[in-house]
Protein backbone atom coordinates (compact mmCIF):
# COMPACT_ATOMS: atom_id res chain seq x y z
CA UNK A 1 0.00 0.00 0.00
CA UNK A 2 1.18 3.26 -0.70
CA UNK A 3 -0.08 6.49 0.63
CA UNK A 4 -0.60 9.56 -2.19
CA UNK A 5 -0.94 12.68 0.54
CA UNK A 6 0.73 12.23 3.54
CA UNK A 7 -0.93 13.94 6.85
CA UNK A 8 0.78 17.27 7.60
CA UNK A 9 2.10 15.43 10.64
CA UNK A 10 4.56 12.90 8.97
CA UNK A 11 5.19 15.43 6.19
CA UNK A 12 6.78 17.60 9.58
CA UNK A 13 8.86 15.10 10.50
CA UNK A 14 10.02 13.14 7.32
CA UNK A 15 13.67 15.18 7.46
CA UNK A 16 14.05 13.02 10.92
CA UNK A 17 13.91 9.88 8.40
CA UNK A 18 15.88 11.52 5.51
CA UNK A 19 19.01 12.78 8.16
CA UNK A 20 18.93 8.79 9.07
CA UNK A 21 18.62 7.22 5.79
CA UNK A 22 21.41 9.67 4.44
CA UNK A 23 23.98 7.94 6.99
CA UNK A 24 22.69 5.06 5.96
CA UNK A 25 19.95 3.71 8.22
CA UNK A 26 16.53 2.30 7.71
CA UNK A 27 13.86 4.72 9.51
CA UNK A 28 10.32 4.46 9.64
CA UNK A 29 7.03 5.60 10.88
CA UNK A 30 5.05 2.97 13.31
CA UNK A 31 2.76 2.51 15.53
CA UNK A 32 -0.34 4.45 16.44
CA UNK A 33 0.24 6.67 14.09
CA UNK A 34 0.52 4.80 10.99
CA UNK A 35 -2.79 3.10 12.06
CA UNK A 36 -5.23 6.24 12.73
CA UNK A 37 -3.56 7.35 9.43
CA UNK A 38 -5.28 4.58 7.38
CA UNK A 39 -7.91 5.06 9.35
CA UNK A 40 -8.39 8.50 8.75
CA UNK A 41 -8.25 9.39 12.19
CA UNK A 42 -6.84 12.39 14.05
CA UNK A 43 -2.84 11.48 14.56
CA UNK A 44 -1.38 12.22 17.69
CA UNK A 45 2.67 11.27 18.44
CA UNK A 46 4.58 10.27 15.07
CA UNK A 47 7.13 7.66 16.42
CA UNK A 48 10.58 6.55 14.40
CA UNK A 49 11.48 3.49 14.44
CA UNK A 50 15.21 2.94 13.34
CA UNK A 51 18.05 0.73 12.59
CA UNK A 52 20.65 2.87 13.70
CA UNK A 53 21.62 2.57 17.70
CA UNK A 54 20.89 5.26 19.97
CA UNK A 55 24.42 6.37 20.24
CA UNK A 56 24.52 6.76 16.78
CA UNK A 57 20.82 8.23 16.56
CA UNK A 58 22.12 10.89 18.83
CA UNK A 59 25.78 11.70 16.62
CA UNK A 60 22.94 12.72 13.83
CA UNK A 61 21.24 15.36 15.25
CA UNK A 62 21.83 18.68 17.17
CA UNK A 63 19.68 18.39 19.73
CA UNK A 64 18.22 15.12 21.70
CA UNK A 65 17.10 14.17 24.31
CA UNK A 66 17.87 10.62 26.30
CA UNK A 67 14.05 9.89 27.17
CA UNK A 68 14.26 6.47 27.24
CA UNK A 69 18.10 5.27 25.66
CA UNK A 70 18.05 1.73 28.14
CA UNK A 71 15.35 1.19 25.87
CA UNK A 72 16.52 2.63 22.82
CA UNK A 73 14.58 5.87 22.58
CA UNK A 74 16.09 9.42 22.10
CA UNK A 75 13.59 12.01 21.67
CA UNK A 76 14.84 14.01 18.67
CA UNK A 77 14.30 17.81 18.69
CA UNK A 78 12.68 19.22 15.11
CA UNK A 79 11.95 23.05 14.95
CA UNK A 80 10.01 23.34 18.11
CA UNK A 81 8.70 19.59 17.76
CA UNK A 82 10.07 16.14 19.43
CA UNK A 83 10.06 13.11 17.70
CA UNK A 84 9.84 9.20 19.54
CA UNK A 85 12.91 8.00 17.75
CA UNK A 86 13.33 4.55 18.79
CA UNK A 87 16.23 1.67 17.43
CA UNK A 88 14.59 -1.35 16.34
CA UNK A 89 14.73 -3.97 19.15
CA UNK A 90 13.59 -7.24 20.47
CA UNK A 91 11.96 -7.88 24.11
CA UNK A 92 12.90 -11.18 25.43
CA UNK A 93 12.98 -11.57 28.75
CA UNK A 94 10.05 -10.20 30.52
CA UNK A 95 10.00 -11.87 34.40
CA UNK A 96 6.91 -9.22 35.77
CA UNK A 97 4.42 -9.15 33.26
CA UNK A 98 5.45 -5.45 32.89
CA UNK A 99 7.92 -4.23 31.10
CA UNK A 100 11.04 -6.38 28.59
CA UNK A 101 13.85 -6.64 31.75
CA UNK A 102 16.32 -6.97 28.76
CA UNK A 103 15.69 -5.44 25.42
CA UNK A 104 18.23 -5.87 22.44
CA UNK A 105 18.17 -3.83 19.95
CA UNK A 106 18.60 -4.98 16.36
CA UNK A 107 19.13 -4.12 12.61
CA UNK A 108 16.14 -5.77 11.19
CA UNK A 109 12.67 -4.37 10.81
CA UNK A 110 10.90 -7.81 11.24
CA UNK A 111 12.47 -8.29 14.35
CA UNK A 112 11.21 -5.18 15.88
CA UNK A 113 7.40 -5.51 14.18
CA UNK A 114 7.79 -9.22 15.25
CA UNK A 115 7.22 -8.09 19.04
CA UNK A 116 4.71 -5.44 18.58
CA UNK A 117 1.22 -6.28 20.34
CA UNK A 118 -1.35 -6.08 17.51
CA UNK A 119 -1.09 -6.44 13.71
CA UNK A 120 -3.01 -2.74 13.31
CA UNK A 121 0.05 -1.52 15.55
CA UNK A 122 2.58 -3.31 14.11
CA UNK A 123 2.53 -1.93 10.52
CA UNK A 124 5.54 0.26 9.66
CA UNK A 125 5.58 3.45 6.47
CA UNK A 126 8.81 4.38 5.00
CA UNK A 127 9.53 8.13 3.81
CA UNK A 128 7.92 8.34 0.58
CA UNK A 129 4.73 6.64 1.88
CA UNK A 130 4.55 2.94 1.26
CA UNK A 131 3.36 1.28 4.30
CA UNK A 132 5.23 -2.16 4.90
CA UNK A 133 2.81 -5.20 6.27
CA UNK A 134 4.40 -7.90 7.32
CA UNK A 135 1.43 -9.18 9.90
CA UNK A 136 -1.18 -8.68 7.73
CA UNK A 137 -2.37 -5.58 10.15
CA UNK A 138 -4.05 -4.03 6.57
CA UNK A 139 -6.48 -7.13 6.32
CA UNK A 140 -7.45 -6.26 10.12
CA UNK A 141 -8.33 -2.61 9.95
CA UNK A 142 -10.41 -3.62 6.83
CA UNK A 143 -12.46 -6.06 8.74
CA UNK A 144 -11.83 -4.51 12.27
CA UNK A 145 -10.62 -6.83 14.12
CA UNK A 146 -7.77 -6.49 16.81
CA UNK A 147 -5.26 -9.48 16.58
CA UNK A 148 -2.48 -10.57 18.60
CA UNK A 149 0.95 -10.64 16.34
CA UNK A 150 1.70 -13.76 16.58
CA UNK A 151 0.67 -16.25 19.13
CA UNK A 152 -1.42 -14.02 21.72
CA UNK A 153 -1.11 -16.03 24.82
CA UNK A 154 2.82 -15.45 24.11
CA UNK A 155 2.33 -11.54 23.99
CA UNK A 156 0.06 -11.16 26.87
CA UNK A 157 2.59 -12.86 28.48
CA UNK A 158 5.08 -10.63 28.29
CA UNK A 159 3.20 -8.05 28.93
CA UNK A 160 -0.31 -8.22 30.75
CA UNK A 161 -1.03 -4.55 30.02
CA UNK A 162 -1.82 -5.63 26.43
CA UNK A 163 -4.59 -7.39 27.24
CA UNK A 164 -6.38 -4.00 28.68
CA UNK A 165 -4.98 -2.37 25.23
CA UNK A 166 -6.89 -4.87 23.43
CA UNK A 167 -10.24 -3.96 24.92
CA UNK A 168 -9.36 -0.02 25.08
CA UNK A 169 -8.64 -0.70 21.03
CA UNK A 170 -11.79 -2.09 20.70
CA UNK A 171 -13.79 0.41 22.33
CA UNK A 172 -11.95 3.44 20.74
CA UNK A 173 -12.23 2.13 17.44
CA UNK A 174 -14.92 -0.42 18.18
CA UNK A 175 -13.13 -3.54 16.09
CA UNK A 176 -13.75 -7.47 17.23
CA UNK A 177 -11.28 -9.34 19.12
CA UNK A 178 -10.03 -11.78 17.28
CA UNK A 179 -10.57 -15.05 18.66
CA UNK A 180 -7.68 -17.05 19.16
CA UNK A 181 -6.45 -12.98 20.83
CA UNK A 182 -9.62 -13.00 23.06
CA UNK A 183 -9.05 -16.52 24.12
CA UNK A 184 -5.82 -15.88 25.62
CA UNK A 185 -7.16 -13.09 26.95
CA UNK A 186 -9.84 -14.65 28.71
CA UNK A 187 -6.57 -17.03 30.14
CA UNK A 188 -4.44 -14.66 31.12
CA UNK A 189 -6.94 -11.90 32.31
CA UNK A 190 -5.37 -12.42 35.75
CA UNK A 191 -2.01 -11.54 35.08
CA UNK A 192 -3.67 -8.37 35.14
CA UNK A 193 -3.56 -8.19 38.78
CA UNK A 194 0.02 -7.72 38.78
CA UNK A 195 0.73 -4.65 36.99
CA UNK A 196 0.63 -1.19 38.24
CA UNK A 197 -2.37 0.34 38.67
CA UNK A 198 -1.21 3.99 37.01
CA UNK A 199 -1.10 1.55 33.92
CA UNK A 200 -4.27 0.12 33.84
CA UNK A 201 -6.29 3.50 34.71
CA UNK A 202 -4.88 4.87 31.68
CA UNK A 203 -6.07 2.33 29.44
CA UNK A 204 -9.25 1.69 31.13
CA UNK A 205 -10.05 5.54 31.27
CA UNK A 206 -9.27 5.68 27.44
CA UNK A 207 -12.09 2.39 27.17
CA UNK A 208 -14.23 4.08 28.83
CA UNK A 209 -13.94 7.31 26.59
CA UNK A 210 -13.85 5.13 23.36
CA UNK A 211 -17.21 5.75 21.44
CA UNK A 212 -17.80 1.93 21.32
CA UNK A 213 -17.28 1.60 25.47
CA UNK A 214 -20.56 -0.07 25.41
CA UNK A 215 -19.33 -3.09 23.48
CA UNK A 216 -15.48 -3.38 25.16
CA UNK A 217 -17.22 -3.40 28.16
CA UNK A 218 -19.23 -6.13 27.62
CA UNK A 219 -16.03 -8.06 25.97
CA UNK A 220 -14.90 -7.46 29.68
CA UNK A 221 -17.78 -9.15 31.74
CA UNK A 222 -18.06 -11.77 29.75
CA UNK A 223 -14.11 -12.91 29.84
CA UNK A 224 -14.33 -12.06 33.20
CA UNK A 225 -11.75 -9.63 32.92
CA UNK A 226 -13.41 -7.29 35.58
CA UNK A 227 -12.87 -8.76 38.66
CA UNK A 228 -9.36 -8.52 37.78
CA UNK A 229 -9.31 -4.97 38.01
CA UNK A 230 -8.36 -2.45 40.88
CA UNK A 231 -11.55 -2.24 43.13
CA UNK A 232 -12.79 -5.54 42.24
CA UNK A 233 -15.33 -4.82 39.76
CA UNK A 234 -16.39 -8.05 38.71
CA UNK A 235 -19.31 -8.04 40.71
CA UNK A 236 -20.80 -4.76 39.68
CA UNK A 237 -23.94 -4.27 37.43
CA UNK A 238 -22.85 -2.25 34.46
CA UNK A 239 -25.75 -2.79 32.80
CA UNK A 240 -26.87 1.17 32.91
CA UNK A 241 -23.23 2.08 32.80
CA UNK A 242 -23.14 0.08 29.23
CA UNK A 243 -26.73 1.36 28.18
CA UNK A 244 -25.55 5.19 28.83
CA UNK A 245 -22.87 4.34 26.36
CA UNK A 246 -24.39 2.53 24.19
CA UNK A 247 -25.36 5.43 22.27
CA UNK A 248 -23.39 8.55 23.81
CA UNK A 249 -19.83 8.98 25.27
CA UNK A 250 -17.90 10.32 27.69
CA UNK A 251 -15.05 13.04 26.10
CA UNK A 252 -12.86 13.17 29.42
CA UNK A 253 -11.66 10.85 32.53
CA UNK A 254 -13.44 13.00 34.82
CA UNK A 255 -16.89 12.52 33.28
CA UNK A 256 -16.41 8.89 32.46
CA UNK A 257 -15.37 8.27 36.50
CA UNK A 258 -18.49 10.32 37.40
CA UNK A 259 -20.85 8.33 35.74
CA UNK A 260 -19.37 5.04 36.60
CA UNK A 261 -19.48 5.66 39.97
CA UNK A 262 -23.14 7.28 39.80
CA UNK A 263 -24.30 4.20 38.29
CA UNK A 264 -22.43 1.90 40.37
CA UNK A 265 -24.40 1.39 44.07
CA UNK A 266 -21.03 2.45 46.19
CA UNK A 267 -21.87 4.10 49.16
CA UNK A 268 -19.08 7.12 50.02
CA UNK A 269 -16.98 5.27 51.88
CA UNK A 270 -16.87 2.88 49.44
CA UNK A 271 -16.17 5.23 46.56
CA UNK A 272 -13.23 7.01 48.88
CA UNK A 273 -11.92 3.49 49.61
CA UNK A 274 -12.11 2.38 45.50
CA UNK A 275 -10.52 6.19 44.31
CA UNK A 276 -7.80 4.97 46.47
CA UNK A 277 -7.34 2.09 45.25
CA UNK A 278 -7.47 3.49 41.63
CA UNK A 279 -4.84 5.76 42.93
CA UNK A 280 -6.93 8.63 41.48
CA UNK A 281 -5.64 12.26 41.90
CA UNK A 282 -6.64 14.51 44.59
CA UNK A 283 -8.39 16.56 42.00
CA UNK A 284 -10.80 13.69 40.36
CA UNK A 285 -11.56 12.69 43.70
CA UNK A 286 -13.06 15.73 44.30
CA UNK A 287 -14.64 15.91 41.34
CA UNK A 288 -16.52 12.46 41.74
CA UNK A 289 -16.91 13.08 45.40
CA UNK A 290 -19.22 16.68 45.00
CA UNK A 291 -20.68 15.93 41.45
CA UNK A 292 -21.53 11.93 42.14
CA UNK A 293 -24.01 12.50 45.16
CA UNK A 294 -25.78 15.39 43.49
CA UNK A 295 -26.44 13.19 40.03
CA UNK A 296 -27.66 10.33 42.33
CA UNK A 297 -30.15 12.90 43.29
CA UNK A 298 -30.83 15.37 40.29
CA UNK A 299 -34.18 15.71 40.98
CA UNK A 300 -34.01 17.68 44.03
CA UNK A 301 -30.86 19.35 43.77
CA UNK A 302 -31.54 23.09 44.07
CA UNK A 303 -28.97 26.00 44.12
CA UNK A 304 -27.61 25.21 47.18
CA UNK A 305 -26.01 22.22 45.96
CA UNK A 306 -25.36 23.42 43.02
CA UNK A 307 -23.21 26.19 44.50
CA UNK A 308 -20.64 23.36 44.91
CA UNK A 309 -19.95 21.82 41.30
CA UNK A 310 -20.90 25.60 40.00
CA UNK A 311 -16.90 25.55 38.49
CA UNK A 312 -17.50 21.76 37.08
CA UNK A 313 -20.79 22.69 35.11
CA UNK A 314 -19.40 21.00 31.98
CA UNK A 315 -18.64 17.78 34.00
CA UNK A 316 -22.35 17.92 35.44
CA UNK A 317 -24.22 18.77 32.41
CA UNK A 318 -22.29 16.04 30.36
CA UNK A 319 -22.88 13.50 33.10
CA UNK A 320 -26.62 14.01 33.24
CA UNK A 321 -26.85 14.14 29.56
CA UNK A 322 -25.14 10.55 29.73
CA UNK A 323 -27.36 8.99 32.03
CA UNK A 324 -30.56 10.88 29.85
CA UNK A 325 -31.97 12.92 32.38
CA UNK A 326 -35.07 14.72 30.93
CA UNK A 327 -34.62 17.69 28.42
CA UNK A 328 -37.01 19.67 31.07
CA UNK A 329 -34.14 19.02 33.69
CA UNK A 330 -31.15 19.60 32.43
CA UNK A 331 -32.90 23.06 30.35
CA UNK A 332 -33.42 23.99 34.81
CA UNK A 333 -29.67 23.02 35.31
CA UNK A 334 -28.55 25.02 33.16
CA UNK A 335 -30.64 27.63 33.72
CA UNK A 336 -29.49 27.81 37.14
CA UNK A 337 -25.94 27.66 36.01
CA UNK A 338 -26.79 30.69 33.93
CA UNK A 339 -28.07 32.60 36.89
CA UNK A 340 -25.54 32.37 38.69
CA UNK A 341 -23.40 35.91 38.87
CA UNK A 342 -19.71 34.18 38.52
CA UNK A 343 -18.81 31.02 36.61
CA UNK A 344 -15.53 30.75 37.99
CA UNK A 345 -13.50 31.97 41.01
CA UNK A 346 -11.41 34.43 39.22
CA UNK A 347 -14.42 36.77 38.27
CA UNK A 348 -14.43 37.39 41.91
CA UNK A 349 -14.37 40.94 42.27
CA UNK A 350 -11.65 41.10 44.68
CA UNK A 351 -8.35 38.22 44.73
CA UNK A 352 -5.88 37.46 47.54
CA UNK A 353 -3.47 40.09 46.60
CA UNK A 354 -5.74 43.25 47.10
CA UNK A 355 -6.56 41.51 50.93
CA UNK A 356 -3.12 41.26 51.33
CA UNK A 357 -1.90 44.94 50.16
CA UNK A 358 -5.14 45.88 52.42
CA UNK A 359 -3.96 44.22 55.55
CA UNK A 360 -6.74 42.99 55.92
CA UNK A 361 -6.03 39.38 55.80
CA UNK A 362 -2.75 37.13 55.80
CA UNK A 363 -1.40 35.08 53.20
CA UNK A 364 -2.22 31.37 54.40
CA UNK A 365 -5.12 28.69 55.06
CA UNK A 366 -6.92 31.84 55.96
CA UNK A 367 -6.91 33.65 53.31
CA UNK A 368 -8.53 30.58 51.59
CA UNK A 369 -10.85 30.29 54.08
CA UNK A 370 -11.69 34.19 53.82
CA UNK A 371 -12.42 33.55 49.72
CA UNK A 372 -14.41 30.40 49.27
CA UNK A 373 -16.64 31.97 51.99
CA UNK A 374 -17.22 35.03 49.83
CA UNK A 375 -17.28 33.25 46.88
CA UNK A 376 -19.93 31.32 48.47
CA UNK A 377 -22.26 34.41 49.15
CA UNK A 378 -21.48 36.14 45.81
CA UNK A 379 -22.92 32.55 43.82
CA UNK A 380 -25.41 31.93 46.87
CA UNK A 381 -26.54 35.45 45.53
CA UNK A 382 -26.05 37.52 49.69
CA UNK A 383 -23.69 39.88 48.34
CA UNK A 384 -22.93 41.50 45.10
CA UNK A 385 -19.61 41.05 43.00
CA UNK A 386 -18.49 44.60 43.68
CA UNK A 387 -15.48 45.42 44.70
CA UNK A 388 -16.57 47.73 47.67
CA UNK A 389 -19.34 45.29 48.85
CA UNK A 390 -17.10 42.15 48.69
CA UNK A 391 -14.44 44.23 50.88
CA UNK A 392 -17.23 45.32 53.17
CA UNK A 393 -18.30 41.97 53.60
CA UNK A 394 -14.84 39.82 54.65
CA UNK A 395 -14.31 43.23 57.08
CA UNK A 396 -17.14 42.52 58.76
CA UNK A 397 -16.65 38.58 58.67
CA UNK A 398 -12.47 39.39 59.93
CA UNK A 399 -13.16 41.32 62.63
N1 LIG B 1 2.30 -2.78 25.70
C1 LIG B 1 2.64 -2.34 24.49
C2 LIG B 1 2.62 -0.97 24.23
C3 LIG B 1 2.99 -0.54 22.97
N2 LIG B 1 3.37 -1.43 22.01
C4 LIG B 1 3.79 -0.97 20.66
O1 LIG B 1 4.27 0.38 20.75
C5 LIG B 1 3.48 1.23 19.91
C6 LIG B 1 3.29 2.59 20.56
O2 LIG B 1 2.61 2.44 21.78
P1 LIG B 1 1.64 3.54 22.40
O3 LIG B 1 2.13 4.88 22.05
O4 LIG B 1 1.43 3.18 23.83
O5 LIG B 1 0.22 3.26 21.72
P2 LIG B 1 -0.29 3.56 20.29
O6 LIG B 1 -0.50 2.27 19.58
O7 LIG B 1 0.59 4.57 19.63
O8 LIG B 1 -1.75 4.12 20.55
P3 LIG B 1 -2.20 5.51 21.15
O9 LIG B 1 -1.29 6.56 20.62
O10 LIG B 1 -3.61 5.60 20.66
O11 LIG B 1 -2.12 5.32 22.63
C7 LIG B 1 2.18 0.48 19.66
O12 LIG B 1 1.56 0.86 18.47
C8 LIG B 1 2.67 -0.96 19.62
O13 LIG B 1 3.25 -1.23 18.38
C9 LIG B 1 3.36 -2.78 22.30
O14 LIG B 1 3.69 -3.58 21.42
N3 LIG B 1 3.01 -3.23 23.53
Amino acid sequence: MKMNALPQEFIDAQPILKILEDAGFEAYFVGGAVRDMILNKPIHDVDIATSAFPEEVKSLFKKTVDTGIQHGTVMVLDHGAGYEVTTFRTESTYTDFRRPDKVKFVRSLEEDLKRRDFTINALAMNYSGSVIDLFDGLTDLKNRVVRAVGQAEGRFTEDALRMMRALRFSAQLGFDIEINTQQALQKLAPNLEKIAVERIRVEFEKLLMGSQAAKSLQIAIRDQVMSYLPGDMGSWDLSLVMADLTSSQAHSEQVAWVHLLARSNLNTKQMSHFMRIWKMSREDVKVVSLIVPIVRHITDSHVIELYQVYTYRDILLEVLHLIKVSDGMLRHVNRIFETLPISKSAELAINGADLIAMGLVAPGPEMGRTLRMTERAVVLGKIDNKYDALIAYIKESVT
